[in-house]
């Protein structure tokens, strides 16, 4: 039995596949928490974060379809707030059953997780997360021409609208998370990157943006002096040359081999390469932490040895 205190971030085939109903979710879901409490039986101390691009995207085409007198459209840091719930509790509800199974008796809850950011942050007008479905790049053109959108190319994968996605500063709620780790409960915090908030006379102000949630969830992290900081994602390990003929797969990697491949552009912005970023942020901002890149496939693996990228000192 161990006894590590382990952030796990979710990202987004854990939760939505092709299929965005909320019980395609919620199935999704179920098999995720499946895989994630074979860390709590083998002893671990679990702090969940996950994504919520396509869910918030997908939400604020539903709030402005609705009509926009009688019901009008929210801002993005309520929308955040709702998904953050709306996941938070699938998460939980799928977890506590998972647990269940297995008689471990433990509690989940999940904490609406207020993340400060930089009013000042360059992100606001450099937008850059991209959020909800994909589109051709003729949908996304037209929509841009009817609206006041901003829709980019998302990582060789299509086109979606992006929001601003400022650099997280401070978790609000980091000792309230603490103390429900310390107590023994699993925490789900941080979700979708944390509802953005700005510092005001001395008062947090929600402000419109999605923080990418491998930052923020780095942050929280390095924050909780977390041992393993673990990205869960699409892909078993991250390669060079990724898709390419001689693509090669990254073991045990050290910050400054990582930060070298970086250089050579080796990991597609907007999908890897926040994810490389987040991940040698905590290596270099913890003593001995440690981070994994991987898929949940291959959790029961990285349990009993060494298994997907792992990033060390
Ligand atoms: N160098 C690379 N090595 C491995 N995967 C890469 C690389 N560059 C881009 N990718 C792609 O990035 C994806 C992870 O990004 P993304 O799907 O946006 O994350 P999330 O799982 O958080 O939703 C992988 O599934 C893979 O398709
Ligand atoms: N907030 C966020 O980064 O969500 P995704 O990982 O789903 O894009």
């Amino acid at each position: 039995m161990s006894n590590r205190k382990i952030v796990v971030a979710l990202g987004g085939n854990a939760i939505l596949t092709d299929n965005p109903t909320a019980q395609a979710q919620k199935d999704a879901l179920k098999q995720t928490a499946e895989f994630l409490v074979k860390l709590i039986q083998n002893g671990d101390e679990l702090i969940i974060t996950h994504g919520n691009g396509p869910q918030v995207g997908n939400l604020l085409l539903q709030n402005i379809a609705a009509d926009s007198e009688k019901n009008p459209a929210f801002e993005l840091d309520s929308l955040v707030a709702m998904t953050e719930g709306s996941i938070g509790y699938w998460l939980q509800n799928a977890l506590q059953n998972a647990l269940k199974d297995l008689n471990i008796d433990k509690s989940v809850a999940s904490v609406v997780t207020q993340v400060i950011v930089d009013k000042n942050d360059p992100a606001f007008t450099n937008l850059s997360k991209p959020i909800g479905p994909f589109y051709s790049e003729e949908e996304a053109k037209a929509e841009m021409e009817k609206s006041n959108a901003t829709f980019k190319e998302d990582a060789g994968r299509g086109w979606r609208k992006v929001v601003a996605s400022p650099k997280p500063v401070g978790i609000k709620e980091l000792e309230v998370i603490r103390t429900l780790v310390d107590a023994g409960h699993v925490v789900v915090a941080g979700g979708g990157g944390g509802v953005p908030v700005i510092e005001e006379d001395g008062k947090l102000v929600g402000v419109e943006a999605v923080i990418d949630k491998d930052f923020a969830s780095q942050k929280l992290a390095a924050d909780l002096g977390a041992d393993m900081f673990i990205v869960l994602t699409g892909v078993d390990y991250v390669y060079v040359n990724f898709n390419k003929p001689d693509q090669a797969k990254l073991e045990k990697v050290t910050v400054a081999e990582m930060k070298e491949y970086m250089g050579q552009d080796q990991f597609a912005p907007g999908s890897m390469l926040p994810k490389v970023e987040a991940t040698i942020k905590f290596v270099e901002e913890t003593d001995n932490g440690r981070a994994v890149i991987t898929s949940l496939e291959n959790l029961e693996q990285l349990i009993e040895s060494d298994a997907g990228t792992i990033i060390e000192k």
